[in-house]
């Protein structure tokens, strides 16, 4: 394994309005495929503040996320990778950010049916790079390890999003401005 982070980095900082310890994060967008509790067939991934620089998030593979028969598909897993790392540099930092390079190790299957906790931790930062990484364990907390990331997110101003987004999309949003950051019942 190369080292980690692979820049020199200074120690991050948490925000202090950054939601507490134990908090239940809100969706970050109703139609986010990680976290939206409008996509159907999304991952519908759910998180909670940690302690320090870390935030935990959880999700079942369901059989519509399968690649093998009854096993998920190693991309989908990525994008809840992608998501956890997403929303602990979004929440802990309060600063947007897009995903700049996400390296996966998949290191056990993932049935269907499977609880992937996913431990986020924020490990550095390098002027606008977030060195990010985590861990997926099957079924519990302590379950094997099933997934490992690190990711390098680049840390953008709110331009980045009106710039690029589809336009009747970000018209949506700014009729319904609920559609960011609505929060969701984490036992449907
Ligand atoms: C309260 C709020 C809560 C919010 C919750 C939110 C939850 C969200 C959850 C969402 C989860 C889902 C999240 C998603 O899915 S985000 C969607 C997927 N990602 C994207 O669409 C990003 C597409 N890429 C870009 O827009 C640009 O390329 C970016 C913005 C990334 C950089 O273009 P920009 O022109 O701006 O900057 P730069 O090119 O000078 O680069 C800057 C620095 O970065 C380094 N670099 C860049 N790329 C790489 C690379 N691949 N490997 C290594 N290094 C890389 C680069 O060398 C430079 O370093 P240095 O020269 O300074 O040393």
């Amino acid at each position: 394994m190369n080292s980690w982070p692979p820049v020199p980095t200074e120690p991050p900082a948490r925000h202090p309005d950054a939601p507490a310890p134990d908090t239940e994060l809100p969706e970050h967008y109703a139609y986010c495929f990680g976290c939206g509790s409008e996509v159907e067939h999304g991952l519908h991934l759910r998180a909670t503040a940690g302690d320090d620089l870390t935030v935990r998030s959880r999700f079942l593979v369901t059989e519509t996320h399968q690649g093998a028969p009854g096993l998920a598909h190693g991309g989908l897993l990525a994008c809840a990778f992608d998501e956890a790392l997403g929303t602990a540099v979004g929440h802990l930092l309060r600063r947007p950010a897009v995903t700049g390079r996400l390296e996966t190790d998949f290191v056990r299957p993932v049935p269907v049916g499977t609880v992937l906790h996913i431990d986020a931790h924020i490990d550095g930062v390098a002027g606008r790079k977030v060195y990010v990484s985590a861990e997926g364990r099957m079924n519990s907390v302590v379950g094997d390890i099933a997934v490992r990331a690190r990711a390098l997110f680049v840390l953008v101003e709110l331009k980045h999003f009106i710039d690029h987004g589809r336009r009747e999309d970000l018209r949506k949003v700014a009729e319904d401005p609920g559609l960011l950051g609505r929060s969701v019942d984490l036992n449907p």
